[in-house]
C-alpha cells in the first residue's frame, strides 16, 4: 500500500487535488474533514495533511509519497527524496523592511531582529552571507512585526506582493524560491515501483500542459512547406483523405506556447481546417 499525503486544506489544496485527477489519480469521497481518502489505485491511498507536516511525515514513512511546497521541505530539512517540481504554489520568500527604512541590504542587518515563520531558512541565509541577526520566530502575521517593535525586517512569503505594499513594507532581498513538489520517502522510493508510476503520471500531465495537438487539411502540393513551418517532435503524422486525393490530413504536436504564430504561419503555408485541441496526458 502506498500512502500519498497531500495538503487537507489552505491555496495548495484544490490545485493538488485537480493535478491528481490529471493524472487518473483521482480523490475519491475527500472532504476537507476527512483524514484519509481512496483512489481508483487499490494499493494507493491518501492522506490529508497540513502543508508544513508533510516533509516530515514522508521522512520518517508515515506517508510514502508527498505534495508541498519546497520552502517547507527545506524549512524542516527533512531527509526526502525531491522528485518533481509541480510548478504551482510558486512564491518567493522575501527579506523585507519598512518602506520608509534606510536599511537597503542585509548586511546592513548586522546585530539586528528578523521575524520569520522559517527561522532555519533564515538563519542559513544571514549565516552564509556572515551577517550575525537574532531570529525572532512568529507563527503568523509577520508583516506587523516591524510595525510594533518586535523586529527591524522580515523574511516572509510574497507571491503578487500585496501583502507587502499594503503593510508598508518593501522587499529588498530574495531569499527563496518556491514552488510545489513531489517528494518521497528515501528507501520506499528505492523498494517500490508505484512511485515511479505516480511520478510518471504526474509528469505527463505537466509535459501535456504545454504542448496542443494540431490537425489540418493540407493541399498535397503544400506539404513541403507545412512541413517547414512544423518543427515536428516526431511528426508530423501525415495521412491519405479518403474522398479527396489532392488533399492530406497532418497531425502535429507543437508548443502551446508558440500556437499564435504557428498557425498563422501554417495558414500561409495553404493548410486549412485547422484544429488546435488540449492534451490531457503526454508519456515519451
Ligand atoms: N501567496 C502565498 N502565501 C503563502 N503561501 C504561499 C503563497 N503562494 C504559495 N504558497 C506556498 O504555500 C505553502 C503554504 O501553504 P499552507 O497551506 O501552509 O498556507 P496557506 O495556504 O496560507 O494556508 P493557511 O490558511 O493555513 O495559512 C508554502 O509552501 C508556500 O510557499
Ligand atoms: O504576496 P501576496 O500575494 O500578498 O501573498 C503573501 C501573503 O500571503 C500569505 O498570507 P495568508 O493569506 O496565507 O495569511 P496567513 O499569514 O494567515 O497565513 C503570506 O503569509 C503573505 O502574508
Ligand atoms: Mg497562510
Amino acid at each position: 500500500m502506498i500512502r500519498i499525503a497531500i495538503p487537507n486544506k489552505g491555496r495548495l489544496h484544490d490545485p493538488t487535488v485537480n493535478l491528481l485527477k490529471e493524472a487518473g489519480l483521482p480523490v475519491l469521497e475527500g472532504g476537507t474533514r476527512k483524514l484519509f481518502a481512496k483512489t481508483t489505485d487499490p494499493e494507493i491511498t491518501y492522506l490529508f495533511a497540513r502543508a508544513a507536516d508533510i516533509p516530515e511525515y514522508v521522512q520518517d514513512g508515515a506517508a510514502d509519497v508527498g505534495i508541498t511546497g519546497l520552502d517547507l521541505i527545506n524549512e524542516t530539512e527533512s531527509d526526502v527524496e525531491v522528485l518533481l517540481d509541480l510548478k504551482f504554489g510558486g512564491a518567493s520568500l522575501v527579506l523585507a523592511v519598512p518602506e520608509d527604512s534606510k536599511i537597503s541590504s542585509s548586511a546592513e542587518l548586522q546585530g539586528m531582529r528578523v521575524a520569520t515563520e522559517f527561522p532555519n531558512i533564515t538563519a542559513k541565509y544571514f549565516k552564509n552571507l556572515g551577517v550575525d541577526i537574532e531570529v525572532i520566530k512568529v507563527s503568523g502575521a509577520c508583516e506587523m512585526t516591524p510595525h510594533v517593535g518586535i523586529a527591524d525586517a522580515i523574511v516572509d512569503i510574497s507571491s503578487s506582493g500585496t501583502t507587502l505594499v499594503t503593510n508598508h513594507l518593501k522587499m529588498i532581498e530574495k531569499v527563496f524560491t518556491s514552488s510545489v513538489y513531489l517528494i518521497a520517502n528515501k528507501k520506499t522510493k528505492a523498494d517500490n515501483e508505484k512511485i515511479e508510476q505516480i511520478q510518471t503520471a504526474v509528469e505527463s500531465v505537466l509535459r501535456a500542459k504545454g504542448k496542443r495537438y494540431l490537425m489540418m487539411n493540407v493541399p498535397e502540393t503544400e506539404l513541403e512547406t507545412v512541413k517547414k513551418v512544423l518543427p515536428g517532435m516526431a511528426g508530423p503524422t501525415v495521412m491519405k483523405v479518403e474522398s479527396d486525393d489532392s488533399i492530406l490530413a497532418v497531425h502535429a504536436v507543437v508548443d502551446a506556447s508558440s500556437i499564435f504564430a504557428t498557425v498563422g504561419e501554417l495558414k500561409k503555408a495553404g493548410a486549412k481546417d485547422i484544429l488546435v485541441v488540449p492534451i490531457e496526458r503526454m508519456m515519451p
